[in-house]
């Protein structure tokens, strides 16, 4: 089995030795699963449950103050499940899975996708706020009242950290917004020599609108498989998805490219079009691995058993 698994797109972290450590756990998990379905999953449960990826605990929180929780999932022969704005769902890549192999559906949103978790046995109502999270939140000054409100705030806010909460240009000193403590999205591509499967999951961005759902569940977006190649990617969800990101770099393998190129290529092509920060990683079908991201960092891991 093959896997690789990211931590993120963004500035560069703070303690990349700790992280690390966590992505070569996951890694290994997948290593040791029977099937590329099972190697994403397991690998993305290490990186859920740990508190310093922007994924399951230590999410983003969003303006109304609920992490909420979205992933996806997907196979070579297209099949495909994503789940968002999850509050307390701790494994959403666990629902997305439910979606794919439980549902005639693709994508469930919101109450439906908990109550699918609650149906299947997938953990609900858990406590997705780490200390550093809270620390985050408790230093913000976060107004009171509806959306109207929240979307002033957020308007001020939303987009002036990296994709996974670090600080990017802003005058707003020790605001919270994007310091130090930040957590990472994750995903996770296998190949077992025959089939591919990615998987991508997140708490989204810090102080997005409460109900705003990024690339990480949109198809072709922030994850794509298919014959050619499994890709999953991590940053500016609003741009990734403008120009699906994912499926580009799929596209480009299935033209000729091996991974690494394909991946090199997208992003490029990405920071043209949209002038953002993004990453990816990939596995095509010959086991050739890419990774590529234009942001500051991204930490990757990988495995060959
Ligand atoms: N850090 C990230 O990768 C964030 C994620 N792509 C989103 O926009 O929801």
């Amino acid at each position: 089995m093959q896997v690789i698994v990211h931590g993120g797109a963004g500035s560069t972290p703070d303690e990349p030795e700790s992280r690390q450590a966590v992505l070569d756990e996951a890694a290994n998990a997948g290593g040791t699963a029977e099937t590329p379905v099972d190697a994403v999953e397991a690998a993305i449960h290490v990186l859920e449950s740990s508190p310093r990826f922007n994924a399951g605990v230590g999410g983003a929180v969003q303006s109304d103050g609920f992490v909420r929780t979205d992933a996806s999932i997907m196979t070579d022969d297209r099949s495909v499940g994503a789940a968002c704005s999850m509050p307390g769902v701790e494994h959403a890549v666990s629902v997305a899975r439910v979606v794919m192999e439980e549902t005639p559906h693709g994508f469930v949103s919101g109450e439906h996708a908990v109550a699918l978790a609650e149906e299947y046995g997938v953990e609900t109502a858990v406590d997705l706020w780490s200390e550093r999270t809270r620390a985050k939140w408790a230093d913000l000054e976060v107004p009171e009242g509806g959306v109207g409100v929240q979307l002033e705030w957020i308007r001020d806010q939303y987009g002036r950290s990296d994709p996974d909460g670090r600080e990017e240009d802003s005058d707003e000193g020790d605001s919270g917004v994007g310091d130090e403590h930040d957590h990472d999205t994750v995903g996770a591509v296998a190949f077992d020599g025959e089939s591919l499967a990615a998987a991508t999951s997140t708490g989204g961005r810090w102080l997005a609108l409460a109900g705003r759902v990024g690339d990480v569940p949109q198809v072709g977006s922030g994850f794509y498989c298919c014959p050619a190649a499994g890709v999953s990617a991590t940053g500016a969800g609003e741009d990734i998805a403008r120009v699906t990101l994912s499926r580009r770099v799929a596209r480009h393998v299935e033209r000729g490219l091996d991974a690494g190129a394909a991946a090199d290529l997208a992003i490029e092509e990405f920071g043209e079009l949209t002038g953002s920060s993004a990453g990816v990683i990939a596995i095509d079908s010959s086991g050739r691995l890419g990774s590529a991201f234009n942001s500051d960092g991204m930490q990757t891991a990988s495995v060959e058993r």
